[in-house]
């Protein structure tokens, strides 16, 4: 489909009112990273044997008193892998941002009509058997071996949207998601609330135009 165009957001989600571009910059760029963050961790917290992996790969990167840097983030696979597979389960802009078609246009024998309302649901494309192997598993050793990426080429896996469009925060995301998470746990262990079994962590999503947590996470720092 030829590359649409994007109508005003407010037209189609009246809750969201025009605020300036600054504004828009900040508040995307934001609350994605933090969002992808808190899945993150909750799926660590409730997988501690892929939590010991990727603390282990970190421990053989970077020596422990110090800081993890945007460098190392090339010689850490399990952790870029875990990213993915968070992306994958939890993409904090599910539908992407909506698009117009220009003109009509037949896809795989549909027809959308000119000016329709378009939403890529890409949300169901990672829970999508067909595309995934138990696709309700996380499991970041799906990605080891295989060039399978988010930077809009692999329309399997497109949590920053892809073409003309695609998210200009990438390169930025990219540091900042690895980056955090890498420092939280090379720096703590974590556990959870007293009393808290793994199967008690609630996974409920807020669904809108960002999939949030329904409930925060509520975690422990321990110093390592
Ligand atoms: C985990 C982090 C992030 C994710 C998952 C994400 C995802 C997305 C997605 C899916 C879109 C719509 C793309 C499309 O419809 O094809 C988008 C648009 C956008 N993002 Fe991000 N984003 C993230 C971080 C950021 C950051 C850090 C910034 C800026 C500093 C940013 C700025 C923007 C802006 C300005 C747009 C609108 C672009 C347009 O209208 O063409 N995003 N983002």
């Amino acid at each position: 489909m030829e590359e649409a165009g994007r109508p005003n957001l407010s037209d189609y989600f009246p809750v969201l009112k025009p605020v300036d571009r600054q504004g828009d910059v900040f508040a995307a760029g934001t609350e994605s990273s933090w969002i992808t963050l808190e899945w993150a961790m909750t799926e660590l917290l409730r997988n501690p044997d892929i939590m010991k992996k990727a603390q282990l790969e970190l421990k053989q990167t970077v020596v422990k008193e110090k800081l993890v840097e945007e460098s190392d983030i090339v010689q850490l696979p399990y952790l870029q892998a875990i990213v993915k597979e968070t992306f994958r389960l939890h993409p904090p802009a599910p539908l992407l941002l909506p698009r117009r078609a220009e003109r009509e246009v037949i896809v795989c024998s549909f027809t959308v009509p000119k000016d329709a309302l378009v939403m890529v649901n890409i949300w169901a494309i990672g829970q999508d058997p067909n595309i995934w192997a138990n696709p309700t598993l996380f499991n970041p050793d799906r990605y080891l071996g295989s060039d399978i990426d988010f930077r809009g080429h692999d329309f399997e896996l497109i949590p920053f949207g892809a073409g003309r469009r695609i998210c200009p925060g990438l390169p930025l995301a990219y540091r900042m998601v690895h980056l955090m998470l890498a420092s939280l746990i090379h720096s703590y262990d974590w556990k959870l609330e007293e009393g808290m079994k793994l199967e008690d962590v609630n996974m409920d999503e807020h669904f809108g135009i960002s999939l949030q947590k329904a409930e925060p996470l509520r975690a422990i720092p321990i110093k390592g």
